[in-house]
């Protein structure tokens, strides 16, 4: 299965409409929130270390601003497209909306495999895409973070960037960077740290004892890693990882820290682990666990390998990992999903964090930031689990709506939606 199979922006648009059915909203709220604002596309000529110019093509797109400035991260991959971009961008204000983050949806990315680049080559894109996307983006307008295939290091090159075309230090414009130039503590464990919250909480609701339980995942990058790490150290057991180059498997479980400090210089694969067997990305998804987590792209769990899962709680730390066919699958099987814009919002929260920082130019204790992350995702799991039980609907669908409900009072109290508009919804909400 690839990204190409599935359009994300065509599902997130179909999930937008249902929602707004069910709330009985006005189809004007769905004609509002199905495109983002603005769409940037830009070429990228960079010299590469042969002496050649290779153009890249890169994107950034920016959903909604109501709330606050947009807010997203930035891609570095082969398959990324504009479709893909928008859709991201519609996640990140959904996701947003749910935590009550004042930010709306940004997202960008730039078609390229980092992979085939030198680690100069990388920096002159890194700083091409910041200088070109520059008129669009600042701590009030819209500020971007890491995402696949970008880390501190390109968020440091690109606020380097940033910094001397406008002659002087704005850290706010960029978070998830190194923290000795104003990054927060905690920005790299706090998308990882989220999902295992929500795993947390999903487990309560189960009633599932985790320090009994089994996990899969897809990824081991930034979320991926994190995850395990936190998983590991509330006693469930990682028996499977895969990743881009294939997958390793321990029965037993896979030494977690182990494999992190095997991992660490960020040039090793997961699946070249040496202390496990090997598996594919298909065996691995019908392992017989507690818990599977997609923490890589979108387009992963399908109708093809949706039938055999026999995990309990499905927990989506990448962003669309699940296509529709798939996910009505899982609903048939009772398969507790916790959806993308829940399980992985604790990065964009900490990315809050580290903005609000940089604002005060204050800077908080590590702990006081995983406090404050706890809170931000429990108020958001409880907000999506009422409207499950109120709607008698999926985890997914009560995410949609509770993220949506959100930007509507923001839309109302701005006047673009009318009261004649929120009449049938209004009485529903009594
Ligand atoms: N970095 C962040 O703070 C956040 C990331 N996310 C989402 O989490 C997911 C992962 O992002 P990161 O960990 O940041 O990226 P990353 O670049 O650090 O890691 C991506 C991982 O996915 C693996 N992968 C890629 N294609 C694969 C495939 N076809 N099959 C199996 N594994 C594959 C890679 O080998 C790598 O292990 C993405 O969907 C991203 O949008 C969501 C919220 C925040
Ligand atoms: O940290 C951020 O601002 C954005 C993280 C992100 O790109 C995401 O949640 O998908």
């Amino acid at each position: 299965m690839t990204t190409q199979d599935h359009n994300p922006y065509d599902i997130v648009k179909g999930l937008i409409k249902e929602s707004v059915t069910t709330l009985g909203l006005n189809e004007n709220v769905y004609q509002v929130l199905k495109k983002p604002m603005r769409m940037l596309e830009v070429s990228l000529p960079v010299r590469m270390d042969d002496g050649t110019i290779q153009n890249f093509t890169g994107y950034r797109s920016q959903h909604i601003d109501i709330l606050g400035p947009t807010k997203g991260g930035i891609r570095f991959h082969p398959k990324v497209n504009v479709d893909e971009v928008k859709a991201l961008s519609i996640w990140m204000s959904l996701k947003a909306a749910i935590l009550d983050i004042p930010f709306g949806g940004g997202k960008g990315g730039v078609i390229v495999d980092p992979e085939k680049l030198s680690v100069r080559e990388l920096e002159t894109l890194s700083r091409t895409y910041i200088r070109k996307i520059t008129p669009i983006i600042g701590p009030q307008k819209d500020i971007p973070a890491p995402d696949v295939n970008t880390s501190p290091e390109v968020m440091g090159w690109m606020i380097d960037e940033f910094d001397q075309l406008r002659g002087y230090n704005i850290p706010g414009m960029i978070t998830g960077k190194p923290v000795i130039i104003g990054g927060s503590l905690g920005r790299l464990e706090a998308t990882g740290r989220g999902v295992v919250l929500t795993i947390r909480e999903a487990a309560r609701v189960l009633e599932m004892d985790l320090s009994k339980s089994t996990a899969a995942l897809q990824g081991f990058g930034n979320v991926g890693s994190m995850t395990a790490k936190f998983l590991h150290e509330l006693g469930v057991k990682v028996v499977a990882i895969t990743d881009a180059k294939g997958g390793i498997y321990n029965e037993e479980g896979i030494d977690i820290p182990a494999l992190l400090e095997f991992v660490k210089d960020g040039k090793n694969y997961a699946s070249k682990f040496s202390d496990a067997e090997s598996i594919t990305n298909e065996k691995m998804f019908s392992l017989p666990v507690d818990i599977l987590i997609p923490a890589a792209i979108e387009n992963q769990v399908t109708k093809e390998n949706a039938p055999n899962i026999q995990a309990k709680i499905l927990a989506e730390a990448a962003n669309g990992p699940t296509t529709p066919e798939g996910d009505k699958i899982l609903e048939e099987k009772g398969i507790f999903v916790i959806p993308d814009i829940l399980c992985n919002a604790g990065g964009v929260t900490v990315s809050y964090f580290e903005w609000v920082q940089n604002t005060m130019n204050y800077y908080w204790k590590e702990e006081e930031v995983n406090k404050k992350l706890e809170e931000h995702m429990l108020f958001g799991f409880d907000k999506v689990l009422d409207m499950k039980k109120d709607k008698q609907c999926r985890m997914r669908d009560a995410a949609y709506m509770v993220g949506i409900n959100h930007l509507v009072k923001a839309m109302e109290a701005r006047g673009w939606i009318k009261d004649t508009e929120m009449e049938k919804h209004n009485n529903d909400m009594k």
